[in-house]
């Protein structure tokens, strides 16, 4: 079994001041993944600009300290879970398209964290969907957290692919940026920066800046330290630039090496 992130940074305009679709490189990305030779496969995606604007400004996360603080950590909550789901309605529709017999998965309907770690997740319908063939698909997005200081948390795809990796034990772990790899520096702030092929520790890198879009779930360095967690469990993943032609699909049919390993 594979799991696909498809980052928000990839499949919207991660830049833009509203949410904004990036349809042609969504509609390629569905093409190659079903030119692809995938046996079984999650999808996972990025909020980009539908999650981490709405969920920046009402600061989910952050502590509540009065009832009206609450009141709008609500409004927040839904805005922002209602666009992810805009988001992930638009991924489906364009995978089905391709002819991809797609499951949405809502994370704000099964998952709990607590201080913003996932601690409750049924993943037996998301094995019995695999069983039948089905691609779940799986995005960012609020949920209720156990912290009654802060009650909602954002839970990004990064820490997703993390619990799905530790729980259903895939056999590849691909993850689709705007960036070729890993860099010892932020490559789009210093064009000296390194590409690296392989990671082994945050030690590996000069800094991890985060992302320079809007961001809430800690851009490149959040992503690695999912990343490193899983492969602790001898899980091995890949940063890859989906913006690449071919990339995905290729890296779908099992070439390796095309990004940065992480293990
Ligand atoms: N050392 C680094 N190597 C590579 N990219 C880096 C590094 N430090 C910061 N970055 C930035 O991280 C960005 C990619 O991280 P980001 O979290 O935006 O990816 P994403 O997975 O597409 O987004 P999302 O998490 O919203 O799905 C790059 O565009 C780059 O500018
Ligand atoms: C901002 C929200 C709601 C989800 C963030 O998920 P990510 O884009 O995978 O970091």
């Amino acid at each position: 079994m594979i799991i696909l992130k498809l980052g928000g940074s990839v499949i919207t305009r991660k830049n833009a001041s509203e949410p904004t679709l990036d349809t042609e490189n969504l509609t390629r990305i569905c093409r190659e993944i079903s030119e692809s030779s995938y046996e079984n496969l999650i999808v996972v995606h990025g909020a980009g600009s539908y999650g981490h604007l709405y969920a920046k400004e009402y600061e989910i996360g952050a502590e509540i300290n009065s009832k009206k603080e609450l009141e709008r950590k609500k409004q927040g909550f839904s805005k922002t879970q209602n666009s992810v789901k805009d988001l992930n309605a638009m991924v489906c529709e364009h995978l089905q398209k391709q002819g991809i017999a797609t499951v949405s998965i809502q994370p704000s309907s099964f998952i709990k964290t607590e201080n913003k770690r996932i601690i409750k997740a049924d993943l037996d319908l998301i094995k019995q969907y695999l069983e039948l063939g089905f691609v779940p698909v799986i995005y960012g997005d609020v949920v209720l957290d156990a912290n009654e200081k802060i009650k909602m948390a954002v839970v990004s795809g990064d820490q997703l692919i993390k619990y799905l990796a530790e729980n259903l034990k895939p056999e590849l772990v691909v993850l689709g940026s705007d960036v070729d790899g890993v860099y010892n520096q932020d490559p789009k702030d210093n064009p000296d920066a390194e590409l690296i092929k392989v990671v082994r520790s945050r030690k590996d890198l000069l800094s991890l800046d985060s992302t320079k879009t809007v961001d809430v779930t800690g851009g490149m360095g959040g992503k690695i330290d999912e990343l490193l967690e899983i492969a602790k469990n001898g899980i091995e993943s890949e940063i890859i630039n989906a913006n690449t032609n071919n990339n995905i699909k290729r890296a779908l049919n099992g070439e390796k090496e095309i990004g940065t390993l992480i293990r």
